[in-house]
């Protein structure tokens, strides 16, 4: 199977990136990341990109009049590395209009929490904070919404008594650095089908 190129926009630590990576270097993706974006040029996301040899470009969001312009450079971005797949990864930003006209059903987030509860920023808080017995992370198509769009995949995890935002983050981070490489892998290999709010994954 030709492998599809993938786009990872991110703005932090960049762990979520790296199990993509690895992913599609031990073949378990028929895909590789052709390039790594972030709006935030100290992201450590960055130095793993370049670290692999892998195109690492900052673009800092203040160059540019408004969304649309800096999201115009950045979807130049990806053409040029014609990728295929934009996976948001950490990326601390509300994706607009111009990136998501560019790339229809074809951009993807990683979401700390089991959506449609806890959008946003800080999911895994959140949920630690509200009291639930179960919390978990959603791999989801993107829309204009915030963490609104069709759900791929999601896994659970329990919440321990002793648990703190940070403990309960640690142990859903395990199970995203899971599902996201799953989910891509799915979107690379055809099998899955957006009906609606839905998402049919073939067998
Ligand atoms: N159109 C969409 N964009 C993004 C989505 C999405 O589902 N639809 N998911 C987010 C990820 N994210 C949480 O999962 C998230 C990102 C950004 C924000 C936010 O409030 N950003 C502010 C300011 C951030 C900054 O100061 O840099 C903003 O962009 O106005 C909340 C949650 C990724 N994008
Ligand atoms: N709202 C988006 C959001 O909260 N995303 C979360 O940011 C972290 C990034 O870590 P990473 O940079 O190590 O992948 C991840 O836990 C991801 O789910």
């Amino acid at each position: 199977m030709e492998k599809k190129n993938i786009g990872v926009l991110a703005s932090g630590r960049g762990s979520n990136l790296q199990s993509i990576m690895d992913a599609c270097a031990a073949g378990r993706i028929p895909a590789r990341v052709a390039v790594v974006i972030s709006n935030n040029k100290d992201a450590y996301a960055l130095e793993r990109a370049r670290q692999a040899g892998i195109a690492a470009v900052a673009v800092n969001t203040g160059d540019y009049p408004d969304k649309a312009e800096y999201e115009k450079y950045i979807v130049d971005i990806l053409k040029e590395h014609n990728v295929h797949l934009v996976c948001l990864a950490g990326y601390m930003r509300l994706v607009g209009k111009t990136l998501l006209e560019a790339f229809p059903g074809r951009v993807m987030n990683i979401h700390p929490a089991l959506l449609p509860a806890f959008p946003g920023l800080h999911g895994q808080e959140q949920a630690w904070r509200y009291g639930v017995k179960y919390s978990g992370c959603t791999v989801h198509f993107v829309d204009e919404g915030m963490d609104t769009g069709p759900i791929i995949l999601q896994a659970v995890v329990p919440v321990h008594d002793d648990d703190t935002a940070d403990t309960l983050a640690a142990r859903i981070l395990e199970q995203e650095h899971r599902i996201y490489p799953e989910a891509i892998n799915l979107y690379c290999t055809g099998k899955l089908v957006v009906e609606g709010r839905k998402v049919r994954i073939l067998k």
